[in-house]
């Protein structure tokens, strides 16, 4: 069973990859990719260059944080509801407590500024069904709780001020609504599941409407046949945000194809704007180089699996701060954007982890933070040192992990020298090249206390000849 559990997964995965089919044989779609390649706009350049995010997860499922009548569920935080068979009514009662007393909207925003992040993504509305906006389509609002007001309007004017872009994340799935639909299996089913795309689509353009700063829509909650089943309508949202803030950015998570497929459509092709599928995992920095072919933005949780705030973080293994830099770094290594997950407390502050989380990230980006913001793929074979990131012609190492032998190896493309290594300060340390292609690089003589960075002056020339001879085997 094991086995074939293992194998359908690597099956659903290897799917869900791109596999280009040669172009002769490419299918005709109506819902498929809009576009291939990467987009060059400036809204898309920003959203790349920004690569350092934070999510937001804030909702009603902050309240009760994981435990329901006296029992406390492992599972995410967010999905209690599920996990405790709370019916919809009962669930949504939790409106009557919701009164963030301690939340400041301007504190966020510094708290976001100090990290280092240059976007944050806000869930509008999770699964469960609540808008953190004051929503003419739905009757469970901030509107309709004791706090009364915007959440998301003051988080914006907030986030906004302080020069950070706003992302929206959208569940699509909305357990509160009666005519969602898992699957379409009757007429009835068609007719209910086509009501609650049209309030959908009414949710979507208030925002929009509501909000033009707004930089991005992060799609979840669409993995059911019910929308598998509608592509059409995938490719009319992603259409019809396009038309009403042009720039925005669509992640493809929202798509699904004529035939169902997601992410990437039935001949291979992205769709959407970048991959959103990495989530609480990472490309591989050898075996999955394909990756840097397209835009993609992974996401990740400080415990193993919460989104939402969990009142007991010890039942999960919480990563260390240096141990989310790594997967910050890693992700910009291979050309995407990292995001970091917050699960605010009920009343409106942050537990003390994720305040020191954010402090010790924003510490390093303040020394170091050249190597991230507008970076991307170097193109070099990664090294056990660390990784690499490249703005224009300067290529930076980014290392973790120093060697005893204090030398840093260095293989560079074919054409390629390096010809100076310096710390950020200017300092420096000095190069020698080893072979065709191969470096050394001297680490600092005082070996820093944490992960630092090298900066590395290049010489590109394809046509260079050199003096060195492959052996004759
Ligand atoms: C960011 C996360 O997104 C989710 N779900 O994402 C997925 O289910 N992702 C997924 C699904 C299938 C394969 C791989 C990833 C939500 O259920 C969760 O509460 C959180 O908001």
């Amino acid at each position: 069973l094991t086995v074939l559990i293992s194998l359908l997964t690597v099956g659903a995965f290897a799917q869900k990859q791109q596999q280009l089919l040669p172009a002769d044989q490419e299918i005709s779609l109506k819902y498929g990719a809009d576009r291939l390649g990467k987009r060059h706009d400036d809204s898309m350049r920003k959203f790349r260059d920004n690569r350092l995010g934070a999510f937001i997860h804030w909702g009603l499922y902050a309240i009760p944080g994981g435990e329901w009548n006296g029992k406390v569920y492992n599972g995410a935080a967010e999905w209690l509801k599920s996990w405790a068979k709370v019916p919809a009514d009962e669930w949504l009662k939790l409106m009557d407590q919701w009164n963030p007393e301690k939340f400041n909207a301007k504190a966020w925003a510094k708290m976001a500024k100090k990290m280092g992040v240059k976007y944050v993504k806000i869930t509008t509305k999770h699964h469960e069904g609540f808008c953190l906006w004051p929503s003419k389509y739905s009757q469970y609002t901030v509107a309709q709780t004791p706090y009364k007001k915007d959440i998301l309007g003051e988080l914006i004017k907030a986030y906004n001020d302080e020069g950070i872009d706003v992302h929206f994340y959208f569940s699509v799935m909305d357990w509160s609504h009666p005519d969602y639909r898992y699957d379409i299996k009757s007429k009835e089913d068609e007719a209910a599941f086509n009501r609650f795309l049209e309030f959908t689509d009414n949710q979507l353009k208030e925002l929009a409407t509501r909000y033009p700063t707004v930089k991005d829509f992060w799609f979840d909650g669409t993995w059911d046949a019910s929308i598998k089943k509608n592509g059409w309508w995938t490719a009319h949202v992603e259409q019809m945000l396009k038309d009403m803030l042009p720039g925005v950015t669509i992640n493809s998570r929202l798509r699904a194809d004529d035939y169902g497929k997601r992410h990437f459509d039935s001949n291979g092709h992205l769709m959407g704007d970048y991959e959103s599928g990495y989530e609480r995992r990472l490309p591989d920095p050898v075996k999955d180089v394909k990756v840097t072919r397209w835009d993609w933005e992974a996401c990740m949780t400080v415990p193993e699996n919460q989104w939402g705030y969990h009142k007991d973080w010890s039942i999960s293994y919480v990563k260390t701060p240096l141990e989310v830099l790594e997967r910050i770094v890693h992700a910009v290594s291979m050309g995407g954007n990292m995001v970091v997950n917050f699960g605010p407390q009920a009343d409106g502050d942050f537990r003390h982890e994720e305040k020191e989380l954010a402090d010790a990230i924003g510490k390093w980006m303040q020394e170091y933070g050249e190597c991230i913001y507008g970076c991307d793929y170097a193109g070099w074979d990664k090294q056990s040192w660390g990784y690499y990131t490249r703005k224009g012609k300067d290529v930076y190492m980014v290392v973790f992990n120093p060697p005893y032998s204090k030398l840093l190896v260095v293989k560079t493309p074919k054409g390629t020298k390096v010809t100076k290594a310096v710390l950020l300060d200017g300092k420096d340390i000095g190069v020698k090249e080893t072979a065709r292609n191969e470096y050394n690089v001297n680490m600092p003589a005082k070996a820093p206390a944490g992960p630092f960075v090298i900066k590395l002056q290049i010489e590109e020339d394809a046509s260079v000849t050199d003096k060195y001879r492959d052996a004759l085997t």
